[in-house]
């Protein structure tokens, strides 16, 4: 990588090998030097972006608000001259896609587990105005608390006029999208993502796509006419679960808040679904500021204000990833000698 574009990140970072090659964008391992936090950092090529850079932008702007225990947290944004880098949570269990694919199917009950997971998130971003629109097993990372964050925010839309408005553009993959969507109607996004949610649900319990062609068309009149195999090992109630979440009729499909409760969530559990975040973005731990004030020699009220500004910089990743390190019970220091 150009030495000026590299510059202003191997200031703060540590940069390991590359993990994943998507669309436009590679995601290397890093380590924050001051904290000593492990770290995925997205990088992209503004040439290569195009048209898509409003897409980034618009995700980077979505990210910046969000900050929940099942969501990966964007920590820092840098950009360059030809580059722009996201510094985000690291997740070293990996894509959901690929644990699926190692166990063939997951029990219900371990289904249960990660599902819970998925409509905390969702329900979250819901609650913030957003809507995800690419919900697939790809999409969804395994921290080193073997939990599930939502990844990939390219795709999410916040209508102008919140989530009751109507979206138009066709986006995400085919095998997840709902029927409204792929027919080019008007569609919610909300009730899309819930479709897309049944169809995740289904991969977990059953290891394979309800719906799936090689060809296109094949595909889409599948997704339209809505039906799918029911694998002879899974539970009425898994039956009936999907089949609430994959109505082709979008007023007829469950809604996330009857997911939050729903008997099938509820199995083996005493409370509904906790979507509300355990990390609320205004709240400032004291600990941390401590730690930075001492080590940026400010006062304590000078570094609360600094990093209530959140600008994304080096001060939010240095406060956030402090607060990452307390919350996993590692002490909240920084490095002394630099
Ligand atoms: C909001 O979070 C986002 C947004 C986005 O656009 C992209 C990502 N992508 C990420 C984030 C973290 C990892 C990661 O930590 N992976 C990893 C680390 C250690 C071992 C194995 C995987 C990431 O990985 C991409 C490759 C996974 N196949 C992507 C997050």
């Amino acid at each position: 990588m150009p030495l000026s574009d590299a510059a202003e990140l191997l200031k703060y970072y540590e940069v390991y090998d590359t993990i994943g090659t998507g669309g436009f964008a590679k995601v290397k391992l890093g380590r924050h030097i001051l904290t000593g936090e492990k770290v995925a950092i997205k990088i992209m090529e503004k040439k290569n972006l195009g048209e898509d850079l409003p897409r980034v932008k618009t995700e980077i702007e979505t990210m910046k608000n969000m900050s929940h225990q099942h969501v990966c947290r964007l920590y820092h944004v840098i950009e360059t001259h030809s580059r722009i880098y996201l510094v985000l949570e690291y997740c070293p269990g990996g894509e959901l896609f690929d644990y699926i694919i190692a166990k063939a199917h997951l029990s219900e009950e371990e289904t249960r587990v990660f599902f819970r997971q998925i409509v905390s998130a969702v329900a979250y971003v819901h609650n913030k105005g957003y809507a995800h629109r690419d919900l697939k097993p790809e999409n969804l990372l395994i921290d080193d608390d073997h939990n599930l964050k939502l990844i990939d925010f390219g795709l999410c839309a916040k209508p102008k006029g919140g989530l009751g408005d109507e979206l138009m553009t066709c986006c995400g993959s085919p095998a997840y999208a709902a029927p409204e969507l792929i027919q080019g109607k008007a569609y919610f996004g909300a009730e899309a993502d819930v479709w897309s949610m049944g169809v995740l649900l289904y991969t977990l319990l059953c290891g394979s796509l309800p719906f799936d062609d090689d060809n296109h068309m094949a595909l889409f009149r599948k997704i339209t006419r809505g039906k799918y195999w029911n694998p002879p090992w899974l539970s009425s109630d898994s039956i009936l679960l999907l089949k609430q979440m994959m109505q082709v009729d979008p007023k007829r499909r469950l809604k996330v808040g009857q997911l939050l409760d729903h008997p099938w969530m509820m199995k083996g559990y005493s409370s509904p679904v906790e979507w509300h975040t355990r990390q609320p973005l205004g709240h400032i731990d004291d600990d941390c500021i401590i730690e930075m004030a001492v080590h940026m020699k400010r006062s304590k009220q000078s570094t609360m204000h600094l990093v209530s500004e959140w600008k994304y910089d080096q001060t939010t990743a240095t406060y956030l990833l402090l607060l990452a390190k307390k919350q996993s019970g590692r002490p909240v220091r920084l490095l002394r000698y630099i």
